[in-house]
């Protein structure tokens, strides 16, 4: 199948994107969405996006972890579709887009991208780890030995031990002080770490602010793929005008043939 692809990132988190306004794209080939992914015999990414028309919104952002499978909402992914469809010339500095969460705003200055998440409803807490959905499912737990973290092993553990045939994203934390907090994520779906995973940064920044480690918003959050920073109202017992900013940028534009 020929097409144009576009690949981006944020902060170190990778997607193809694909303009699929015409509905010519697959979208039930999980092969081929998982060999697009591959990092040696496709273009390699952490999931792969389409966008799509949507009849009362911008656009539609469809996302597919890099094993193929739908996944459920994509901070990253969504603020690299907002870059997209500035490229594209369908919008102009702010947006409104609708993905499988529900309908997302964005704004967008020189390079960076604001995008609203989901409000939290319910922070579910445990003595040794929170568990919260900001999109996606994230389980969030505060890791004392940071430099003998074995991300994929504690992980692949958690994600499957915990949380059954669903599964979770799974986030070690180190608290640096003041706001700062430092984040490795293991995503289900990938199945592996990857640089940066933004509604796992979004679930950080709530789960330490109800944990009282995190005095107010906005909290700053450093992943392997660089900083990004969350914003919020707290709700008693929830969270609402929740915003994820960073950058995003396009990489290379291909042809698959
Ligand atoms: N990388 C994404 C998360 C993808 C969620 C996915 N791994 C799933 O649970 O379906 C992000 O920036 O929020």
């Amino acid at each position: 199948m020929q097409m144009t692809f576009y690949k981006y990132q944020a902060t170190g988190n990778d997607f193809i994107l694909i303009d699929n306004r015409e509905g010519l794209f697959p979208g039930e080939d999980s092969g081929l969405i998982a060999r697009l992914c591959h990092r040696r015999f496709g273009i390699g990414a952490d999931g792969l996006i389409l966008l799509e028309s949507h009849d009362s919104a911008d656009f539609r952002m469809v996302y597919f972890n890099s094993d193929g499978n739908v996944g459920s909402m994509c901070g990253n992914g969504g603020r690299c579709i907002v870059a997209f469809a500035g490229l594209l010339g369908l919008t102009g500095d702010t947006c409104r887009f609708m993905a499988v969460d529900g309908p997302h705003l964005a704004r967008v200055e020189n390079g960076t991208v604001s995008l609203q998440m989901s409000d939290v409803t319910e922070v579910h807490a445990t003595p040794r780890y929170l568990w919260l959905d900001t999109g996606s499912p994230h389980h969030v737990q505060l890791w004392e030995h940071w430099e003998e973290l074995d991300v994929q092993r504690e992980g692949r553990r958690l994600r499957y031990g915990l949380y059954g045939a669903s599964g979770s994203n799974i986030n070690f934390v180190q608290a640096l002080g003041g706001n700062r907090f430092r984040v490795r994520t293991y995503e289900r779906g990938v199945e592996d770490e990857t640089y940066s995973c933004g509604t796992g940064v979004t679930a950080v920044a709530l789960a330490m602010h109800y944990l009282g480690k995190l005095a107010a918003s906005p909290a700053r959050i450093d992943t392997p793929g660089g900083e990004l920073e969350v914003r919020f109202v707290a709700t008693g017992g929830g969270y609402s005008d929740i915003w994820l900013k960073g950058p995003a940028q396009l990489v290379f534009k291909g042809e698959w043939k």
